[in-house]
């Protein structure tokens, strides 16, 4: 572990018999944007994504905190495998949540309603809700404490922290039990899993590649579990565009 930027090594090339990979979407694939619909996504990420997957024999997946509906919208063009809702939901696999928590329509009211009420921005999620405080920074412990009250009254949700914003996302899922469920799939089962992602919610699925014999690639800095580091999100589709024509 450490704790800036610098200091691990850029990751080694893909592999494309023996690795399967596994992308973060916000701050990985795509620059960090002032809200979550002002993100720019470079008009031949789909079709890159699509390539490398043939290339990996199909073992390519994304693996986010968004959305599946977001991240299908954003990402129109690649057919592969999805986790979203910060692994509660899945395409391409049987999706992990089999039902939701009771009372999700009553928090996201709440939670909109709160961030009304604070000048912040609500993000409406299927398998809960965000909210935002970029704007506010100065809103963050209130937002904390709201969503940590939250919690504690709807008891099938948990705070997720994430990059300026608190969510609320189904209990008992989570980015690197995603991993296990695609990789005993065909296409990535006996491959070494390597994970890239930015954030904290990256973390247990960055030691998750770690320890199951693949590796982990930081964007960005700050401390984590990963062996390598990409500066940002740039030099991420610099090193997938190579790996596609290597
Ligand atoms: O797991 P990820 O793909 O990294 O998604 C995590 C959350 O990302 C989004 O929020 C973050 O990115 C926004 C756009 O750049 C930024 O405005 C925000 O401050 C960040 O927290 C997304 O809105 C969330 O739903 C994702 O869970």
């Amino acid at each position: 572990m450490d704790d800036f930027a610098g200091t691990k090594p850029a990751p080694p090339a893909l592999d494309p018999q023996k690795d399967a990979l596994f992308l973060d979407f916000d701050g990985c694939l795509l620059e960090i944007a002032p809200t979550p619909d002002a993100v720019q996504v470079p008009a031949d990420l789909p079709q890159l994504l699509t390539d490398l997957s043939e290339r990996l024999g199909g073992a390519l997946a994304i693996v986010s905190g968004r959305s599946l509906r977001e991240l299908t919208r954003f990402l129109a063009g690649y057919d592969g495998p999805m986790v979203g809702s910060h692994g509660a939901e899945a395409r391409g696999m049987t999706a992990p949540m089999e039902q939701m928590p009771d009372g999700l329509e009553a928090l996201q009211g709440e939670l909109a309603q709160f961030a009304s009420d604070q000048g912040l921005l609500y993000e409406d999620k299927s398998h809960g809700g965000a909210v935002h405080f970029r704007a506010h920074p100065e809103r963050q412990a209130q937002a904390e404490a709201f969503v940590q009250d939250l919690a504690h009254r709807y008891p099938g949700f948990a705070v997720q922290p994430a990059k300026m914003a608190y969510e609320l996302r189904p209990d008992g899922y989570s980015k690197d039990g995603a991993l296990a469920l695609l990789s005993a799939l065909p296409a990535f089962r006996d491959r070494a899993p390597v994970y890239a992602g930015d954030d904290t919610t990256d973390e247990p699925a960055l030691a998750w590649a770690e320890a199951h014999g693949g590796y982990g690639i930081k964007i960005g800095a700050g401390e984590s579990a990963a062996r390598f580091r990409l500066d940002a999100p740039q030099q991420m589709r610099d090193w997938l565009a190579s790996a596609r024509e290597d």
